[in-house]
């Protein structure tokens, strides 16, 4: 018998999740960004064998972007890059991109040049399979609650950079900005571009106010546009220039996402 009552009651919440899904906008949200995760997670146990055959390996990055790029259509995101002729073709540098979601990883992997890794929160290391995958692709980690550490870190990615050819992407926001505009810019990138004399690379996401909003837990298809700006060089440069590089940068990347946001 209670058997019964508990088939029939599974059986029931089966049923109505569709009708939750076509009638509730935050449902929907959450399943989607439920979805996205698992699907990421799905995504990292198949890139893990296949990354793990070379080892940790930024041309591992390379596998990772290949598995993630469909994942934009799964949801009806159109993405449209411009200006992708800036990359310098053939020396590092530094990418420096805005950071409003992570469905920020679906604009990095549309246009993630070949040699290119993220530094990412070490968080993300303690991600399970996520981890492991990020850890193979050979993305660099960071403690951001330990300043000193951080900065080691990315002097070592400074002197990696240059001897074997790694180009590097920065989110210098530090942390995901939900705000539709950007954070001060932290200036660790900049520092790191300044000390391997390397150019820096703006590349500006357009907002996704108009498809997805966390606060509003509103997530339906759109489009958007992923901006590559003019390198800027930096050689000549040093620790003093720091500061106003990182304000050219950031005044550039805040100008061209008001406008392709408009
Ligand atoms: C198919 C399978 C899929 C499986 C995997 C699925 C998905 C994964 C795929 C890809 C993964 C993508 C990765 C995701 C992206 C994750 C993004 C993030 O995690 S964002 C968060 C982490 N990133 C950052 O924080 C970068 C930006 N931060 C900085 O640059 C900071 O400056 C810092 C270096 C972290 C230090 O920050 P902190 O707040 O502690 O200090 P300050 O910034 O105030 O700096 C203090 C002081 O030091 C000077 N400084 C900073 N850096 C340097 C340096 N390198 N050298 C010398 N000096 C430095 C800085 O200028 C300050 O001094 P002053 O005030 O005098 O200027
Ligand atoms: C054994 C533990 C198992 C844990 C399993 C966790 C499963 C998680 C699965 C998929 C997660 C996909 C996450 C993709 C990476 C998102 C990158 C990102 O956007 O990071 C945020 C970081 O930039 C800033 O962090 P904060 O905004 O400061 O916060």
């Amino acid at each position: 018998m209670e058997v019964t009552v508990g088939t029939a009651a599974l059986a029931l919440a089966l049923l109505l999740l569709p009708v939750l899904y076509e009638r509730s906008g935050s449902f929907r949200f959450f399943c989607k960004m439920g979805f996205y995760n698992g699907w990421i997670l799905v995504l990292a146990l198949v890139a893990i064998p296949l990354c793990a055959l070379r080892g940790r390996d930024v041309e591992n990055m390379k596998i990772i972007r290949g598995l993630m790029q469909h994942v934009k259509h799964l949801y009806g995101i159109r993405m449209a890059v411009r200006g992708a002729q800036h990359f310098p073709p053939r020396q590092p540098y530094v990418v420096v991109s805005n950071h409003q979601s992570s469905l920020d990883l679906l604009g990095m992997m549309e246009v993630l040049p070949d040699r290119c890794v993220p530094i990412a929160k070490r968080e993300l290391l303690y991600m399970g399979a996520v981890g492991v995958a990020c850890w193979l692709g050979g993305i660099i980690f960071i403690d951001r609650k330990r300043t000193h550490d951080a900065i080691s870190v990315m002097a070592e990615a400074a002197h990696t950079m240059l001897s074997q050819d790694v180009r590097v992407w920065v989110f210098p926001e530090g942390t995901r900005n939900h705000s539709g505009s950007m954070l001060p810019f932290k200036r660790g990138a900049f520092h790191l571009a300044v000390q391997a004399q390397v150019p820096v690379v703006p590349i500006v996401i357009s907002s996704y106010q108009h498809f997805y909003s966390k606060q509003e837990r509103r997530f339906t298809a759109g489009q958007c546009v992923i901006q590559v700006l003019p390198p800027l060089p930096t050689r000549g440069l040093g620790p003093a220039d720091v500061p106003a590089l990182t304000e050219r940068v950031r005044a550039a990347m805040l100008e061209a996402f008001e406008a392709l946001s408009a």
